[in-house]
């Protein structure tokens, strides 16, 4: 059972009325790793994270969770832990006794002591662990439902936009705690729409669009199906840049599109990596220094646009 994946989807499909929110997903998510969910406004991702979470009961498919198959019934699957739309609180009780009255409606042997300290330490509320949570920011909301998923130690971990509303060291902070808790084999999924935050912390990756997968699997296979990016090359000598870069086989010279970006020693040259790997190469052997080389769009970002039909904004920055 063990061996099992965290999340075995199979023609997972659900409908709201005439609106089709998941169009027969197929989807494996492994244990031990942060698997992120992406796909514009509207795809079905946080739908899924609800079929995951036992919110949602799908119209057709099978689903098994942690190697268990699951039920057509509203319930959270065993070992499952999480939030959609916002973490539910308590708002006139103090982040303490909301993380208490998890552990005694969840409970099953979570101290109400030291096992809830533990998950304020972990998310860094033991300052306000004595605040009502009514006064509570936006990300502190956050963080406070994201400790009170921690004290049921779950195998499966889902989470809607953890990142919503937190400061970068609170960021910082919820990362390494998704980053130890997959480390100790469980599993994390995530949804985002911050590109950044995807690229930093999932291994794996699946695109929804419509409904359906466009794509899963690692974020280096997603960066290379996105194809031939725009890459922004700053020298020590620009007109022989230019001229390397017409000579180079598979590369383009693109204008660059940034003119809040004034470097006059840049360029930037649109092809595969391995013709960047080899711009590189004759750039030095014509005694050209460079200085910064790098994605005009992140790779995430660009595969994103790409595989969800939006090339319109990779044409405004320079990368069609
Ligand atoms: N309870 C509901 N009742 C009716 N339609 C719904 C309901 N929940 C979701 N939908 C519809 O299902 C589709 C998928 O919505 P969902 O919230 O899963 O997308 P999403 O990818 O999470 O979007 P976002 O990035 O905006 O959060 C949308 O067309 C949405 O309007």
């Amino acid at each position: 059972m063990e061996r099992a994946p965290a999340v075995r989807c199979r023609g997972i499909t659900k409908y709201f009325g005439d609106v089709v929110a998941l169009d027969g997903v197929d989807l494996d998510m492994p244990r031990g790793q942060v698997h992120g969910l992406v796909g514009p406004n509207g795809a079905g991702k946080t739908t899924l994270l609800g079929v995951l979470l036992g919110l949602t009961v799908p119209n057709r498919g099978s689903l098994e969770i942690l190697g268990a198959p699951v039920d057509r019934v509203l319930a959270v699957p065993d070992g499952v832990g999480g939030f959609v739309d916002g973490p539910g609180l308590y708002p006139s009780l103090t982040a303490r006794q909301n993380l208490a009255a998890v552990a005694r409606l969840r409970g099953r042997g979570i101290d109400q002591g030291s096992e809830v300290d533990e998950a304020l330490e972990q998310v860094g509320l033991v300052d306000v662990a004595g605040d009502r949570v009514r006064g509570f920011s936006l990300g502190m909301r956050q963080r406070l439902g994201l400790a009170a998923a921690l004290l049921t130690k779950p195998r499966l971990l889902v989470l809607d936009e953890p990142s919503n509303g937190l400061d970068p060291v609170a960021r910082r902070h919820v990362h390494r705690v998704l980053e130890g808790l997959a480390a100790q084999g469980a599993a994390v999924v995530i949804s985002s729409h911050q590109m950044d935050d995807l690229a930093a912390l999932c291994s794996e990756v699946t695109l929804l669009a419509r409904g359906r997968v466009v794509f899963s699997g690692s974020v280096g296979k997603l960066a290379a199906e996105s194809g031939r990016l725009a890459y922004r090359v700053l020298t020590s000598d620009a007109a022989t840049a230019r001229r390397v870069v017409a000579e180079t086989p598979g590369l383009d010279l693109v204008p660059d599109r940034h003119p809040s970006r004034p470097d006059e020693g840049a360029v930037v040259a649109r092809g595969q990596v391995s013709a960047v790997d080899d711009l590189v190469v004759r750039l030095v052997g014509a005694g050209v220094a460079v200085r910064e080389l790098g994605p005009l769009v992140p790779p995430l970002e660009a595969a994103f646009l790409t595989l969800t039909g939006a090339e319109g904004a990779l044409a405004e920055v320079g990368a069609p």
